[in-house]
């Protein structure tokens, strides 16, 4: 057992056009020989903004200029106890190059999952293929409604979208979510559906986000997700989380961090638990309940994804 953490900065760099930097580890260091999200350890003294700005000067040659918290992991090597502190590089200054003599590579983000990294970075992966808002959608009387609203949520630029109908019949909600899904796509969206996860078999079918109870029934028959398509769980502490992991989920809500009115009689978590129970999480964790778009910055620092609503954008 190695006690010392090594805090690590590291970044997911994002070029406009929806791709992300990767450079390979030199094979005489840990995890050598594998894909990495540039950055390094922190020195004594620094912030892990400083490191951060620090790693990628002298590994890349660019200056960051925009860039916001994106997830913490804990992992134990067999060798080592490392903390990674990821940040999202949305602006930068320079053309990155790889100014050790390593190589770096511009990936699109649906294919990051085509290269190897070290096993810490799963998780890394899920975020950084995840937009930080989450759309979850709300009561609508016609069909002509739904698709207005689906409609002006992606105008605002919403990528993750759940489709959330409780009171709809089954064939009903089936009907309406293959159209949906269409919408979708067609604008660089993902749709998940509540359903079986069988629904993941289907190609229409991009993601599914499952109840508490749903969550609870896979774990326990020990059932194991493994394929290329989001999963998502509904979680309200840190056993869920750990049971969403367990399962094989991208991603997780965790909720209620405040009162919502959908759920008015739910216990609220409070910002302070929330952040301990996301900080113990191994996926992304998107924050929901009684927020609004003013807390996704807090929510980025408290180690969340982002944030889950319907009545922010619906
Ligand atoms: N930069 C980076 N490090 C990662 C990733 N995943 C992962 O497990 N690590 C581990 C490997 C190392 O143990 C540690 C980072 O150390 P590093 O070798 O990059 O540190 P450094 O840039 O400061 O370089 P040096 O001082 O060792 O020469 O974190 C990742 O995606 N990016
Ligand atoms: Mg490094």
């Amino acid at each position: 057992m190695v006690n010392q953490i090594v805090h690590v900065a590291a970044a997911v760099i994002e070029r406009g056009d929806d791709h992300i930097l990767l450079a390979m580890r030199p094979d005489d260091k840990h995890q050598g020989g594998l894909w990495e999200f540039p950055g390094g350890k922190l020195v004594a003294g620094e912030s892990v903004h400083e490191a951060l700005s620090r790693e990628l000067k002298e590994e890349l040659g660019i200056l960051v200029v925009d860039s916001s918290p994106l997830i913490r992991i804990h992992h134990e090597y067999p060798d080592k106890n490392v903390l990674l502190d990821v940040w999202r590089v949305t602006g930068f200054a320079g053309e990155p190059y790889g100014c050790e003599g390593q190589e770096v590579r511009w990936v699109k983000r649906e294919n990051l999952t085509h290269y190897e990294f070290p096993a810490a970075n799963n998780p890394i992966v899920a975020a950084a293929r995840l937009p930080d808002k989450y759309l979850v959608t709300g009561v609508f009387a016609t069909e002509e409604e739904l698709f207005r609203r689906l409609h002006s949520a992606m105008a605002l630029g919403l990528r993750l979208v759940q489709f959330r109908a409780p009171w709809l019949e089954s064939d009903a909600y089936m009907a309406l979510a293959e159209i949906m899904a269409g919408v979708c796509r067609e604008s660089g969206s993902t749709l998940m559906l509540k359903g079986d996860v069988s629904l993941l078999l289907e190609d229409w079918v991009d993601g599914i986000h499952l109840t508490a109870d749903q969550l609870q029934r896979l774990r326990s028959k020990g059932w194991q997700y493994c394929g290329d398509k989001l999963l998502a769980a509904s979680c309200h502490s840190d056993i869920e989380l750990a049971w969403a992991a367990a399962i094989g989920c991208s991603f997780a809500t965790l909720s209620p961090v405040h009162q919502t009115a959908s759920h008015p009689y739910a216990k609220n978590l409070g910002k302070t638990l929330a952040r301990a129970i996301t900080d113990k999480a191994v996926i992304p964790v998107f924050w929901l309940g009684g927020m609004g778009e003013d807390d996704l910055g807090s929510i980025k620092v408290n180690g969340g994804q982002g944030m889950a609503s319907i009545s922010c954008w619906w």
